[in-house]
């Protein structure tokens, strides 16, 4: 028989995508799932004549060319530790092993160290898009070796999503952990996105007095400008989905309590050890927790009463609404590669933000036009070292601010919770003003603890006794 080109470890949703992408460009799959049933129904639901399935590991693994290429799609953590353990011996020297799930940037670390030393070479390999990216052109986010890149680089590149100018949404990120990293962020991304559009969508129902069908005419006409991304597109087809099992709209049936896998918390969690502000994600990913407090918020509702719909329902407030989203959106992408910058370093990744940025602008969750925007603004001769210094997006914050701020104060007198907006609105302040009260706060440490503080007008470290003009 043929040899197969890769083989896809796992075929749920993303995997039997990929796998398929694949197939369709010509290159032969081998499939294997740990269990078989899910292989067998793929065989059935998706018979492709590139795709060949295996009912056992080492007889997919011994059907591969040299250098063996073993993609895994399985669930992120302890799963990936127990596959890569079952393919070390069926693998040698020079073979690859590409992680395309949403690992932990530290598993995939460990991971390429522990896998070097058998000669192993080991990607870390972000994947976005979904199953509909997935199977027809996702992005794609590669780390690890550079010289082994070349090797798997045809095919990431062949399946990836093509940007408009053509160019595959696929680019090697760097060293190790790199791509997954890149991915986290991306996804940290992806929270606040998700969380501002879903606070415009609070204001225009609950500010405006818009209905879901109205709401979806408004998102289709914000689609055609500046605002065009994916999360705007689906999120106006979704105003429009009606229940199969009532008479309702289905939006309106759907439990307000979102989950989540992760992802987004080790964002933020990471810009905090890195010292980076990435206010809007971790406030997205809290918006997300409080809505699961479904029992509590119910009963605090009692206490404290939702006011009257205001009924503002005008172009000019729709346009201060897409304005304040717009801003927040802006903020949003700032705050993530912001992080992404600290780290290139912080890491010695290198990381190149415009090529992430462009690819970045096709095929995956946060795909954005204005992501030519942040391409074009870090790819630059002398990139601005913040986004929010870029001459184009300052002057898009310049003009946008001022609807962001209304629709967080008109938000806030009408008791809507905007985490996202409220917190784009603090950044941009922090980020600009000269006052930031830390001056009171150095004083307070040095009162309660001698922790010392600086000086205006002279460096060095200076501790004062407080209490002395007290006693
Ligand atoms: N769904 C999405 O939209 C996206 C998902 N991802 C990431 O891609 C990866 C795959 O996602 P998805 O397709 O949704 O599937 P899941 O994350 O639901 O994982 C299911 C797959 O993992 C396999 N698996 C679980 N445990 C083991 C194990 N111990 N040994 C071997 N295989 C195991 C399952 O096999 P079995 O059938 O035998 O249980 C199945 O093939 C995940 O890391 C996910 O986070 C990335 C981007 C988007
Ligand atoms: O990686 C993705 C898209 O890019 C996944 O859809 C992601 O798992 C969604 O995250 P969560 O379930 O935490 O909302």
């Amino acid at each position: 028989m043929k040899q197969q080109d890769i083989a896809v470890i796992g075929l749920a949703v993303m995997g039997r995508s990929l796998a398929l992408n694949m197939a369709d460009h010509g290159f032969a799959v081998a499939a294997y799932n740990r269990s078989y049933a899910v292989s067998e129904q793929m065989a059935k639901n998706h018979p492709h004549p590139h795709i060949h399935i295996y009912k056992e590991l080492k007889d997919c693994v011994a059907a591969l060319k040299k250098p063996r290429k073993v993609m895994l799609m399985v669930k992120a953590g302890k799963a990936v530790d127990m596959v890569i353990e079952q393919l070390v011996d069926l693998l040698e020297e020079g073979d690859i092993i590409l992680d395309g799930g949403n690992s932990f940037f530290e598993d995939t670390i460990r991971r390429e160290q522990a896998l070097r030393k058998n000669g192993l070479h080991y990607f870390g390999v972000g994947v976005s898009g979904g199953e509909e990216g997935a199977r027809f052109g996702p992005s794609i986010m590669p780390g690890g070796n550079k010289q082994a890149y070349d090797k798997i680089r045809p095919i990431l590149e062949t399946i990836a999503a093509k940007a408009s100018d053509g160019k595959p949404c696929c680019t090697y990120i760097g060293e190790n952990g790199a791509g997954h990293y890149v991915k986290m962020v991306h996804n940290g991304i992806e929270y606040a996105d998700m969380q501002l559009i879903s606070e415009a969508y609070l204001q225009l129902k609950y500010i405006g007095g818009y209905t879901n069908t109205e709401i979806a005419k408004i998102f289709k006409e914000w689609n055609a400008g500046e605002l065009e991304s994916f999360l705007i597109r689906i999120t106006a087809d979704i105003f429009l989905a009606s229940d199969d099992r009532s008479s309702q709209d289905l939006l309106d049936v759907i439990a307000d309590s979102a989950a989540q896998k992760g992802t987004g918390r080790w964002t933020s969690i990471e810009a905090l050890k890195q010292g980076v502000d990435v206010s809007m994600i971790t406030a997205s990913c809290n918006a997300r927790v409080m809505s699961n407090l479904l029992a509590q918020r119910h009963q605090a509702q009692i206490l404290y009463p939702d006011r009257k719909p205001l009924q503002r329902k005008n172009d000019a407030f729709v346009e201060t609404v897409r304005q304040a989203l717009y801003a927040g959106k802006i903020l949003a992408y700032a705050q993530g590669f912001a992080l992404l910058a600290h780290a290139s370093s912080q890491y010695d990744w290198q990381l190149a933000l415009g090529e992430i940025a462009a690819i970045f602008r096709a095929g995956c969750i946060i795909q954005a036009r204005f992501l030519n925007d942040i391409q074009q603004a870090f790819t630059k001769e002398n990139p601005a070292s913040h986004l929010l210094f870029d001459p184009f997006f300052a002057k898009q914050l310049q003009t946008h601010q001022q609807a962001l701020r209304d629709m967080v104060a008109m938000s806030i007198t009408q008791g809507l919770a905007i985490p996202a907006m409220a917190n784009a609105v603090s950044y941009l302040d922090m980020f600009r003003s000269s006052h930031s009260g830390a001056n009171l706060i150095q004083a307070q440490r040095d009162y309660f603890g001698a922790h010392t503080f600086e000086r205006c007008d002279m460096s060095g470290s200076f501790h004062h006794e407080w209490r002395r003009d007290h006693e």
